[in-house]
């Protein structure tokens, strides 16, 4: 019997995310701002526009003047503003985005003017349409008022939003710290996955590059503590190593004598010796995280990933390198040595943690519903998480009659578009091709028997969307193109 109470899902999930701080703030400069969450609201320093700009190439005029016959007085381009203000009864040339002079109220599109020959060296213009005040100028302000929140704290710097802060000339950014995450493979099979020729019982260690990979893509800095052996010396080797290789964390032993001062997040594919997290007699880690800080838990009701093991370190007052910032804890999460397990347990637990630790303020995995288009194999045991890519667009027909049948009556029409869910096939977790593509998770209940195509069930978002495969064609809005 484990000594760990087997926890569900939710309460793993919660258990972590409530021991997870959010970064201290620091300043990110714009150009690396992409996919940083702010840590303090920004404003405009200015209004945008700074000055009543044309919207249009035309004529700027005084609208009550009318139609008519008018001499161009002047002349107004982007980057300078008008000499003078306009005198009623003459016009200024203007182009779009510059400054509409003073006295001026409209502008007229040069379409619905007419150039005249000009008279004494003077150029003239025929103004066909009348203007209404205001016309084609936006006033100042009018896109950005001066002083007005652009963007919140917790706010996400996307592509527009880089765009939005160099327009109101924020390039030092207050943003939320981002974790350093550092990977360590254990097990003394598992071998670099540069070896060509695998000796007798050696695998190439995929775990560390999945989970390095993983941490950078959620914005991670990240620490490669290399393979560490069945042994406590090699484990904290490893993690010497890390320190040595200017990694911001300190570690001054194996985890049994962990005292770090950095943002580190160790994240261990555990591969003790024979055993293994899950059931073992000789199981290294828990012991020494349970001396050294607090296990959160041991076992989830999950499947992949019931092994999946979380603990605290309290790092020591005042450690760590000048400069370094303060922290209390370091997470540590114990994934279990099947890739698709630990590919599992990273993205339900570790990512949120990475996430909250980032300034997100909704950490957890996106949640959406999905038709299954085959049969799938339910655990009695556990509720599982079902690899699939999911996409968007006609239930395909390949699922067969029933489940398209029964698709259609649900959804009003085999005609209607739905989010789908491709099967990864086999998913056993040794076999990582179950993760291959896929976009999401589906969150199959514990039960006998299987889940009937053409079911109904919720799936966990864990890639773009945008990358969906291509589906059957996808109508567009009536009268679009
Ligand atoms: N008697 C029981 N045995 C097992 C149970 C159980 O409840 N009772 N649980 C099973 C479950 S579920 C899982 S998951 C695994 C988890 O075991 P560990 O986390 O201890 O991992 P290992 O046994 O060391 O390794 C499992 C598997 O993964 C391979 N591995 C390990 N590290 C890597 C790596 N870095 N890259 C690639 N592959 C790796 C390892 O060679 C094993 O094949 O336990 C079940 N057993
Ligand atoms: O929980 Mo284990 O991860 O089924 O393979």
């Amino acid at each position: 019997m484990s000594q760990y109470k087997m926890i569900s899902i939710p309460e793993a999930q919660e258990a972590v995310l409530a021991v997870t701080p959010v970064l201290g703030p620091e300043e990110a400069p714009l150009g690396s701002a992409v996919g940083r969450i702010l840590a303090q609201s920004v404003s405009a320093r200015d209004s945008l526009p700074p000055f009543p700009a044309s919207i249009k190439d035309g004529y700027a005029v005084v609208s009550s003047d009318g139609l008519g016959d008018y001499p161009v007085a002047s002349e107004s381009r982007p980057g300078a503003l008008p000499d003078a203000p306009l005198q009623p009864g003459t016009v200024c040339y203007i182009t779009t985005g510059a400054p509409v002079p003073a006295g001026a109220d409209a502008v007229i599109q040069v379409e619905d003017t007419q150039k005249l020959p000009a008279s004494d060296g003077r150029a003239a213009v025929r103004i066909l349409k009348a203007a209404k005040p205001g016309q084609d100028i936006r006033p100042v302000g009018s896109d950005i008022q001066q002083g007005a929140e652009v963007l919140a704290a917790g706010e996400r710097v996307g592509v527009a939003e880089v765009g939005i802060l160099a327009t109101v000339g924020a390039t030092a950014l207050p943003v939320v710290r981002r974790p350093v995450v550092a990977v360590l493979s254990t097990g003394d099979e598992v071998v670099e996955p540069s070896t060509a020729a695998l000796g007798p019982g050696q695998i190439r260690d995929c775990n560390r590059s999945m989970l390095l990979a993983a941490a950078a893509a959620a914005g991670a800095g990240v620490v490669d503590l290399g393979i560490a052996g069945d042994t406590e010396g090699s484990v904290e080797g490893a993690l010497q190593r890390a320190l040595d290789a200017g990694a911001d964390v300190l570690i001054t032993s194996a985890p049994r004598t962990l005292t770090l001062s950095t943002p580190l997040i160790l994240l261990q594919t555990v591969r003790p010796p024979p055993g293994g997290v899950s059931m073992g007699d000789k199981d290294l880690i828990k012991p020494l995280l349970a001396r050294q800080g607090e296990i959160h838990f041991g076992r989830v009701r999950m499947k992949p990933g019931k092994p999946l093991t979380f603990a605290t370190l309290p790092v020591a007052a005042g450690a760590g390198a000048p400069g370094q910032p303060a922290r209390e804890k370091v997470l540590v999460f114990g994934l279990p040595g099947n890739p698709v397990s630990s590919f599992v347990c990273f993205n339900l637990v570790v990512l949120p943690a990475l996430r909250k630790m980032s300034g997100w303020g909704a950490p957890l995995l996106r949640r959406v519903r999905v038709w299954t288009t085959s049969a799938l194999k339910l655990d009695p045991e556990r509720p599982e998480y079902h690899r699939a890519t999911i996409c968007y667009g006609r239930y395909p027909e390949t699922a067969g009659a029933a489940a398209a049948g029964a698709v259609a009556a649900a959804v009003g029409g085999a005609d209607a578009c739905v989010w789908y869910a491709v099967s990864t096939g086999n998913q056993i977790s040794s076999r990582l091709l179950s993760a291959r593509s896929a976009n999401a998770l589906l969150e199959v209940p514990q039960a006998s028997g299987a889940l009937a195509a053409g079911t109904e069930v919720s799936a966990l978002i864990i890639d773009d969307l945008g990358r969906m495969p291509v589906p059957g064609e996808v109508p567009v809005t009536e009268g679009f193109f």
